[in-house]
């Protein structure tokens, strides 16, 4: 144990040390400002730059720097959110904790201490070192940490939560270290119970690849997320992480151009969501387009142009094997229909020439082309032949040159009938169109589950609106497990390099169309190229909560191993029986009671409009607010102090409502009360009864 001198005496130099650290960073940051005020307005590129830089230098403020490393060598490296080197011998003063050297302060233990001897923590508010956490590590003993250790434990114990997920750069575990600088250039997924930190290292991920492949800020990332309400919960972390140039987005958020109007019913979402809808939406655009039975003729500059049935199924094939997208393919088969049409024209003009005087005169040959003989008696009739054309006076002459042809070609395209006659065999669509041919609302409103029929129809048409084309070069997909097939096939239009991390546990997921089996979800787009990684140790419920889910979790998941909890809150989850009559009064009276923390009263959406009434609470939910009211599919992803469920019986009625009732309980950092209208769900009857309300 060091004496209190020794800490005092570490304590100063430690904090000349980060002293030093904050000079150089506002070096960097007064030489960014300038270099930005020289680009405004004059270069837009150096501004955007000088801009991102300065974005970056500012956001790592707190917490600059948390950590030191003593090796077994003699070298002491300091790590913390971004890389600083001495300004003129390229000193390294601070490792970027992405850095590889950088790796042993979240993995060396005990047991393999990865050639490190002390690992020390610092703890700093604004540029003040106020602690510092020093564990001493064993020479190396074995290759591989001890299953679950935890390192650094006191730091992670006493990791704060304000509501808002903050990064956990300081804290971050072994298995999630490995997890977030995984080499994998395929489809990472990361399987986990509740609060094992899957979102957490998602973004650890993102931002260690931004780090480790600069290309992919050109390209662009993406974050997939399953409602607004948790990209806020999200939003700060990779700011807080130095990283800015990332775009999250709902499924919906994906497509703004669509506005949502009303929700499906489960059953017809479920539908929605399905896989063969891939196939109906191709058929219903496919089915869009015909070849006629009979012959078609149209009437153009008083002739009469026929096109046969096995012209059009020529065309046809021809478009179809352009392998273009339906309006870009209708373009080619119309095309290849005017030319015929035009060829056709030009024969029956040839054929038939009239002289200056208005007589005609036989002035074709049989393949419409004008042999000598022709010539001389065109020339005796007074028809004038292009002199240019004469060079090729042994062979056949035509009398319409190829531009001609041309200007008859693109006045066929543009006349009336003929584009009526086209678009009837090969018609222009829109999404929206094909969509509501397959699922007409009468109010012609669209859901959420049609977000991904509209972006798969505007993909087999090529519309090209800009939020349907825009791809990324990395995507996270968060609480995955909700994705429907045709979720998964508009997001991974958006990552044709399959480059993605995604997250999500089987065991929460709620919407029927979501996914029961990685596999079975991404092998039809990736074939193998995906891996599985898993993470056991949730941080967020206590051990007394994860207890209390048992009975749910092994009747329904009983091929799932729960994540082990970290933490005990001292204090086991209750439930109280009451009747739907005395349910807002209970509730009212349990929230009044709730002092510290923000509390979360996660209901089935029948009693939400009721309960936020009679608690007066807003219709809308900021997540900051102390008292909120969320249906489990809103609770997705966040956490709070308490959680109060209402009604477990009503949650678990739905098809997939035993997940729901499992990301219910297992938001709460410390307290959770379930109150039960009528008799306890045998799942959860084992959790302790608290005695009736007196009166
Ligand atoms: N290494 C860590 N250090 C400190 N806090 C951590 C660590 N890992 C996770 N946490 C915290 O645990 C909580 C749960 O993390 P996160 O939300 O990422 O888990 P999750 O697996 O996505 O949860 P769920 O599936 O239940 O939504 C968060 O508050 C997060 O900050």
């Amino acid at each position: 144990m060091p004496t209190s001198d020794e800490t005092d005496r570490e304590l100063v130099l430690e904090q000349e040390y980060v002293t030093a650290l904050y000079a150089r960073l506002d070096t960097l940051r007064a030489h960014a400002a300038t270099r930005l005020s020289a680009a405004r307005d004059a270069d837009r590129d150096a501004m955007a730059l000088w801009q991102a830089e300065l974005a970056r230098l500012e956001s790592v403020e707190d917490g600059l720097c948390f950590g030191r490393l003593d090796l077994r060598d003699g070298r002491r490296v300091y790590v913390g959110r971004l890389g600083l080197f001495h300004d003129e011998d390229d000193e390294q003063l601070l490792l970027d904790w992405r850095a590889p050297a950088a790796q042993p302060f979240y993995t060396a233990t005990m047991a393999a201490a990865h050639g490190v001897r002390r690992r020390r923590r610092i703890t700093t508010r604004g540029r003040v070192v106020l602690a510092l956490d020093d564990e001493l590590l064993a020479p190396d003993t074995a290759d591989t940490a001890e299953e679950g250790a935890l390192v650094g434990e006191a730091a992670l114990m006493a990791a704060d939560r304000t509501g808002r997920m903050r990064d956990i750069v300081t804290t971050l575990q072994t298995e999630q270290d490995h997890i977030v600088r995984d080499g994998y250039a395929g489809v990472l997924v990361v399987q986990g119970g509740p609060g094992t930190g899957k979102t957490a290292v998602a973004l650890h991920r993102l931002a260690y690849l931004l780090y480790t492949r600069p290309h992919l800020r050109t390209r662009g990332v993406l974050i997939v997320g399953p409602s607004e309400v948790f990209l806020d919960h999200i939003g700060q972390v990779l700011p807080g992480l130095g990283e800015h140039a990332v775009v999250t987005g709902t499924i919906a958020l994906l497509r703004p151009d669509i506005r949502i109007g009303r929700t499906d019913p489960a059953e017809i979402a479920e539908v929605k969501g399905g896989a063969d809808m891939a196939d109906r939406i191709a058929a219903a655009v496919r089915s869009r387009v015909r070849v006629p039975d009979e012959p078609v003729e149209v009437e153009f500059e008083q002739q009469t142009v026929r096109l046969d049935p096995s012209d059009c199924r020529r065309a046809l094939d021809m478009a179809t094997r352009s392998g273009l997208p339906h309006n870009q393919a209708r373009l080619v088969f119309q095309r290849r229909l005017v030319e015929l049409m035009a060829q056709r024209l030009t024969d029956q003009l040839e054929s038939v020439v009239f002289t200056d005087s208005g007589d005609a005169i036989d002035g074709g040959s049989a393949d419409g082309r004008l042999s000598p003989a022709d010539l001389r008696a065109l020339a005796a009739a007074g028809v004038v032949i292009d002199p240019g054309r004469e060079d090729d006076r042994d062979g056949p002459r035509r009398l319409l040159d190829e531009d001609d042809v041309a200007r008859l070609r693109s006045a066929l395209l543009t006349d009336g009938a003929v584009c009526r006659m086209l678009d009837g065999l090969w018609p222009p669509l829109t999404a929206r169109q094909v969509v509501t041919g397959l699922f007409a609302d009468p109010a012609g409103q669209w859901s959420t589950a049609d977000i991904p029929l509209l972006d798969e129809a505007a993909a087999i048409l090529g519309e090209t609106s800009a939020a349907a084309r825009v791809t990324f070069g990395h995507v996270v997909v968060d609480e995955a497990q909700e994705l429907s097939a045709m979720a998964w096939r508009m997001v991974m239009r958006r990552c044709p390099t399959r480059s993605m991390t995604i997250v999500g546990d089987l065991a929460q997921t709620s919407d029927p169309a979501g996914a029961s089996s990685w596999d079975r979800a991404l092998r039809p787009h990736v074939r193998d190229r995906w891996r599985l990684a898993q993470l056991t140790i949730n941080y967020r419920t206590p051990a007394e909560i994860m207890a209390a889910t048992g009975d749910l979790f092994a009747a329904h998941h009983p091929g799932l191993r729960p994540p082990r909890s970290v933490r005990a809150a001292g204090e086991s989850p209750r439930r109280r029986r009451t009747t739907l009559a005395e349910l807002p009064h209970v509730v009212a009276d349990i929230a009044g009671g709730h002092t510290s923390g923000r509390l979360a009263i996660i209901t089935p959406p029948a009693h939400l409009a009721m309960l936020r009434r009679s608690l007066r609470l807003a219709m809308t939910t900021a997540i900051t607010d102390p008292v909120v009211v969320l249906t489990p599919v809103q609770a997705k992803g966040l956490e709070f102090d308490s959680v109060l469920i209402i009604d477990p019986a009503a949650i678990l009625a739905t098809p997939l409502g035993h997940n729901d009732l499992y990301v219910a309980m297992t938001r709460a950092t410390r307290r959770l009360e379930i109150v039960h209208p009528g008799p306890v769900p045998a799942e959860l009857s084992r959790i302790q009864e608290r005695t009736p309300f007196p009166g």
